[in-house]
């Protein structure tokens, strides 16, 4: 146990899904030749004027209200100054004293146990460009595409405790940003991206340490490698009668540690001042009602309904709905009448351990809602066993196609005829003495012997249950 307390609180990124940047038209699409979506007012020539794109203040509240938080009234943008190749106007529109959104908070869940996380803000601003470091000469690449994409920076109070916990909050906030549908935050394409700024101190203290802002980490996992090297880190500091210097530093993925960037002497006076280009916004109660009245039913909605509804566990339901795109993919099956826990376990268990062994995405998999109910009845009505299941699911996530056609083509429906699995069971018995007079004399794996047996025979498709009870027959009149 360590005599520290780790205090940490991150600053999210989220570029909205809007077609076109924040202050001109052009297109905000991923993956174009660099340098082809721009044009004087994204690169600042001087005498544009920017005009703001009302939909990303749209999603940008609306985002806010999922996250719970108040809305300001009144907003505006700031300039914030800075000299950096990947700015051509050497300042960033943001915002500073009138975010969109404040005082928010999310739940999290770690160890069975609920904890609220506060969102100081939410604020919108423009994304910067992309600089690439290529390894020929030393010289660095500009690709002013990304500039002027509209992103919601999203504050978090530092009410959290360990890098476990950080990366519940991660998971839950891009949940929640997901279902909203104001942001497709995939991190790979660095529509997501998270700082984490973290400190120890000594358990007791009141004050908080000083602390260090943890960047380039490109994975949650990452985020919280990053954060458990820099809690140990500033402990060993602490503990050699050392002090924590403030100091932003980069993860260093190949060397999985975390390196100095640069420390608070060299930090930016950013001298934000309202941008005289952009007018004020005001933002009336009806415009928040009719934008808080397109909010779907976020994760903790959702996961409230499978656990009342479905009786799921609060754990599984919380597996179900941390991903859009699972949730969405058991309600259309449990709407077909399949019995909603066989679905849970399939989509849980089989699905994700299918996609990680075969590195899948959830995007990729062919099975359609309609087969796995179809497939789950088919289990139900004894058509199939479950283990004959598991190969109507592989395929059915390659191809899609229906478990009729799979269990028709394949030769799979269950062998539930009696008296010709009995012939089978009084086969194996019969050429099995051995066997059988170990079950006699009271070991009972020579039962599952005879099981394996008849499902060699069978090629599976014995009807499991019939089996059990035929072998129990057969030997019992031995
Ligand atoms: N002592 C501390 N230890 C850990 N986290 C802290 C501490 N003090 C503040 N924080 C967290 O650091 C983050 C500061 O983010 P904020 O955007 O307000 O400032 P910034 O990083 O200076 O600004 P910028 O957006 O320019 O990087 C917040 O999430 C806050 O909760
Ligand atoms: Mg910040
Ligand atoms: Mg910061």
């Amino acid at each position: 146990m360590s005599k520290y307390e780790t205090v940490i609180g991150l600053e999210v990124h989220a570029e909205l899904s809007t077609n076109s940047k924040i202050f001109c038209g052009c297109p905000t699409e991923f993956g174009a030749p660099p340098n082809t979506h721009t044009c004087p007012i994204c690169l600042g020539h001087p005498g544009v004027l920017p005009v703001t794109n009302k939909q990303a203040v749209e999603f940008a509240m609306k985002a806010a209200l999922a996250l719970n938080c108040e809305i300001s009234r009144e907003t505006k943008f700031d300039r914030k100054n800075y000299f950096y190749p990947d700015s051509p106007k050497a300042y960033q529109i943001s915002q500073f004293d009138q975010p969109i959104g404040y005082n928010g908070w999310i739940d999290i869940e770690v160890n069975g146990e609920t904890k609220r996380i506060g969102i100081t803000r939410l604020h919108l601003e423009e994304d910067a460009g992309k600089l690439t470091h290529s390894d020929f000469g030393g010289e660095s690449l500009v690709d002013f595409n990304r500039v002027g994409v509209p992103l919601v920076e999203i504050v978090s109070e530092p009410d959290i405790r360990t890098p476990e916990e950080a990366r519940a909050y991660l998971e839950k906030l891009k949940a929640i940003i997901q279902y909203t549908e104001v942001s497709d935050v995939r991190m790979e394409q660095g529509s997501l991206r998270c700082d984490a700024n973290v400190s120890i101190r000594p358990y007791g203290q009141e004050e908080f340490g000083t602390k260090a802002e943890l960047k380039n980490m490109n994975s949650f996992r990452n985020v919280q490698a990053g954060l458990e090297y820099e809690v140990k880190r500033q402990a060993e500091v602490l503990d050699s009668g050392g002090k924590v210097v403030q100091e932003t530093r980069r993860w260093d993925e190949a060397n999985r540690k975390t390196l100095s960037m640069r420390s608070k002497e060299e930090a930016h006076d950013y001298r934000y001042f309202p941008d005289p280009d952009l007018v004020r916004m005001q933002i009336s109660e009806e415009w928040i009602e009719a934008v808080r009245a397109t909010i779907p039913e976020l994760p903790d909605a959702r996961k409230a309904r499978y656990v009342n509804e479905f009786g799921l566990s609060q754990a599984d339901a919380e597996v179900l709905t941390i991903s859009k795109e699972t949730a969405d993919f058991f309600d259309e099956t449990v709407k077909t009448g399949a019995d909603p826990k066989a679905v849970a376990n399939w989509l849980m268990v089989d699905l994700l351990a299918h996609l990680n062994a075969n590195d899948m995405e959830f995007a990729e998999v062919k099975m359609t809602p309609h087969g796995l109910g179809e497939m789950i009845k088919l289990i139900a009505d004894g058509t199939i066993s479950s283990k004959i299941a598991k190969t109507v699911f592989k395929e059915m996530i390659e191809t899609g196609k229906e478990p009729k056609q799979i269990v028709e083509e394949k030769g799979l429906v269950q062998i539930s005829d009696e008296g010709a699995l009995r012939q089978i069971v009084v086969d194996a018995v019969n050429s099995n003495p051995q066997a059988v007079a170990d079950y006699k004399a009271g070991n009972q794996k020579a039962a599952a012997f005879f099981v394996g047996q008849v499902m060699k025979q069978t090629k599976g498709k014995a009807n499991p249950p019939m089996v059990n009870k035929l072998i129990a027959e057969v030997l019992k009149d031995m």
